[in-house]
């Protein structure tokens, strides 16, 4: 019998390609409809056998962010420990490459990694989809950080269906310093009141794809073609961010100058992703944009890529 010692995982970030919101439900939660992308920015989880949940942070943010109960690779493994009704324990080694509050769902990545190596090294024998439940009471960007991909989002945004999509899109990610709070964002929206009066809840046959922002971007990542999936970028939840911190648009109007294709605010920002039309010229877009100086960090990256997965198991005999 071999006994897994360690177990490695890696979960990536996120950029939205559409999201549209609805008034807010009973919970306070919104309705959404959004359409993500995992791209090559990764969070990495490796768990160690110990007597206690206990977590240790490096990279990028970590600084920042506590190491108790209050962090949601720590609730992941609490949660996880107590649905499989175990004693066991685990030391975390978490090191980050997603921002804290960038809107790249840094945190949910956390959560859908250590999920998936506390199950391997527990041994806890829970399905995918049981692990997707976990995920979506961690949040309603956990269950995309298992799937990874492309998927559509609908429900608080944790009801996911993977979309079919061809070829690798080259994205320039404008980081900001100081993070935005996802709350805020949705708040600042209810307070722009952007749904009324024409924007009621949506109905069942309104989330038809077809007739939304979002089928269109299914259609374009279907042809592999970015300058498509270029005109099929949108976010509701713009407006909000900007209205938060108006800098957001001078870096938007920025990579415009830069020659992006177009570029959006992730989620809830302030991240703007700039869509590029291959690695040549997501290069040279980057490079203007660290010239402007309108970011605290400009990164490339690639996309889509998958979900959660383990990428080494140590065991003993
Ligand atoms: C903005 C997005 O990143 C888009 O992918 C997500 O909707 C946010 O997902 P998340 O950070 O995992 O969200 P959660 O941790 O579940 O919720 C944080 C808070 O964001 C707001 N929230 C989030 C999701 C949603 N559909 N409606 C909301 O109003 C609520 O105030 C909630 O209390
Ligand atoms: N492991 C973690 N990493 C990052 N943030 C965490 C973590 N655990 C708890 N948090 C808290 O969650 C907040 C949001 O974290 P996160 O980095 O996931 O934001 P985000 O990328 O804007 O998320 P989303 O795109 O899902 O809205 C942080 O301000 C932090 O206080």
């Amino acid at each position: 019998m071999r006994a897994t010692e360690e177990v490695h995982v890696r979960a990536p970030g996120k950029v939205n390609l559409t999201l549209r919101a609805w008034r807010p439900r009973e919970d306070g939660y919104h309705p959404l409809e959004t359409v993500f992308q995992a791209v090559s920015l990764y969070e990495d989880v490796v768990a160690r056998h110990a007597e206690d949940i206990t977590l240790e942070i490096r990279g990028r943010g970590a600084d920042s962010l506590p190491t108790d109960g209050r962090n949601l690779a720590v609730r992941a493994a609490e949660l996880l420990r107590e649905t499989a009704g175990g004693s066991a324990g685990a030391h975390l080694t978490l090191t980050k490459q997603v921002p804290v509050a960038a809107g790249m769902a840094g945190g949910s990545a956390d959560a859908a990694a250590t999920l998936i190596a506390c199950d391997q090294l527990w041994g806890t024998g829970l399905g995918r989809e049981e692990l997707a439940e976990l995920a979506a009471e961690l949040g309603a960007d956990v269950p995309f950080a298992l799937t990874g991909m492309s998927a559509m989002g609908t429900g608080r945004g944790d009801l996911i269906s993977p979309v079919m999509s061809r070829g690798q899109y080259h994205w320039v990610l404008a980081m900001q310093e100081e993070g935005l709070a996802t709350p805020e964002v949705f708040d600042k929206l209810d307070e722009l009141h952007r749904w009324e009066p024409g924007r009621p809840e949506p109905e069942e046959d309104e989330l038809d794809t077809t007739r939304r922002p979002s089928g269109a971007v299914v259609s374009a990542l279907l042809g592999a073609d970015p300058l498509v999936l270029a005109r099929a970028l949108y976010n509701d939840l713009e407006v909000a961010a900007v209205s938060l911190r108006p800098e957001l648009g001078d870096v938007l109007a920025a990579t415009e100058r830069a020659g992006a294709l177009a570029a959006v605010v992730s989620g809830s920002g302030p991240t703007v992703a700039a869509l590029t039309l291959d690695a040549p010229h997501a290069a040279s877009v980057a490079g203007v944009m660290r010239s402007a100086e309108v970011a605290s960090e400009v990164h490339v990256v690639t996309g889509p890529v998958p979900g959660a997965r383990v990428l080494e198991h140590v065991g003993r005999r």
